[in-house]
């Protein structure tokens, strides 16, 4: 991420205010800009405004006619993005950072299998932090990473309360922009508070927690890292809705795809449950998961085909000026690969879940 060589000044954009963009100005225009100020409120150039280019939080942005002393700017153009996201606007996250607690709330297999399948539909990578560490001996400890480690997971042991391994979080978040989530109570707040000193968000409030919902719901936002790397929050919500479809749910279990690149399946529209010679079904601790899951998935799917024509095979087409005629429905796509839109879909839910 250097500096252009036309000497363009490049930044991210971390949070939208009316028709201002505060924008982060990259570590390395640092030496061209004054060290106190990195951050620019920007306008939109016209130029963009006219052919349509919206800006959003994490758009990568070249900068001209920066005002230091006013600490202003222009936003002349906006980088490709790798992603984005419509609810909340934001582009360019890479992964999804998961934070639960041991105890206090007590861990609980089948809600941090739920949230880790949701994270996984996403397609980003995946971080899984386990707070409160200071509760545990190091035996129970050991216990739970045996456990994960058959879900195929190694999870990061922190305590936020005695600081420990706070630098290997930091060293997972360095370069990259990532979504915090988990449910109410395991630390979210205070582990924001510490990689981020002067961001203070009140813990364990509710008024705190009213603040926190207003403000990531509303504006995202993202909050720079001080060693680099870019972090929105997420407040607490506790189930998320798994909105799967049954035929890529298995590939969200990272036990089984890898059980999956040497076997396979006799039928390539296998849902594991009862066909013959599946090469899924069987002993691993979270096929209970699976199975349940499964069921969601396909009532889900039921109820989304029902509303959208009960029984026919065909569907309506309507062809301008008031004329429709039926034609026949596409066949569903059993064997897609997950889409990048359903990964979109399913990181847009974890905030929407999170209104809730
Ligand atoms: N023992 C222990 N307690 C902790 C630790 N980290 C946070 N806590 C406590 O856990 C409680 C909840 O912390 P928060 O940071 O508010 O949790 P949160 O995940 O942000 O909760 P929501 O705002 O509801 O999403 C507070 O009382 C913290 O002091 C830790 O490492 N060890
Ligand atoms: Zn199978």
């Amino acid at each position: 991420m250097a500096v252009a060589t036309d000497g363009q000044l490049l930044g991210t954009v971390l949070a939208v205010q009316a028709n201002f963009y505060r924008v982060q100005l990259d570590q390395d225009n640092r030496e061209i800009a004054p060290a106190h100020l990195p951050i620019l409120l920007c306008t939109r150039r016209t130029r963009l405004k006219k052919i349509g280019q919206q800006v959003m939080v994490g758009d990568r942005v070249v900068i001209e006619e920066p005002d230091w002393a006013g600490g202003r700017g222009a936003i002349a153009e906006v980088l490709p993005r790798t992603g984005q996201l419509d609810r909340p606007a934001i582009a360019n996250v890479n992964q999804i950072m998961l934070v639960f607690a041991v105890a206090d709330p007590p861990l609980e297999a089948y809600q941090l299998s739920r949230f880790l399948v949701k994270a996984e539909s996403t397609g980003w990578d995946v971080v899984l932090c386990l707070n409160k560490s200071d509760l545990i001996s190091a035996q129970e400890q050991q216990e739970i990473s045996d456990r994960l480690l058959g879900w195929g997971y190694q999870p990061l042991f922190i305590s936020v309360q005695n600081q420990i391994n706070l630098d290997q979080v930091i060293t997972h978040l360095s370069h990259k922009t990532t979504v915090i989530a988990g449910p109410s109570g395991v630390g979210k707040s205070s582990l924001i508070n510490a990689l981020i000193p002067d961001i203070n968000l009140r813990v364990g409030e509710v008024s705190g927690k009213l603040a926190r919902g207003r403000h990531t719901t509303r504006h995202v936002e993202l909050f720079e890292l001080p060693d680099g790397g870019l972090l929105a929050d997420t407040p607490g919500f506790n189930q998320p809705d798994l909105d799967a479809q049954p035929e890529e749910l298995v590939y969200y279990f990272p036990e089984v795809r890898k059980l999956l690149e040497v076997n396979h399946c006799r039928f390539s529209d296998c849902l594991h449950r009862d066909e013959p010679d599946c090469a899924v079904r069987g002993n691993w601790e979270r096929y209970e998961h699976y199975l349940e899951f499964l069921e969601e998935a396909i009532a889900r799917q039921t109820q989304l085909n029902q509303q959208a024509d009960p029984e026919s095979t065909l569907k309506l087409k309507t062809k301008g000026k008031g004329q429709s005629k039926y034609e026949p429905k596409l066949e569903s796509k059993k064997y897609r690969r997950i889409s990048r839109k359903t990964q979109l879909q399913a990181l847009q839910d974890l905030y929407q879940d999170s209104e809730e």
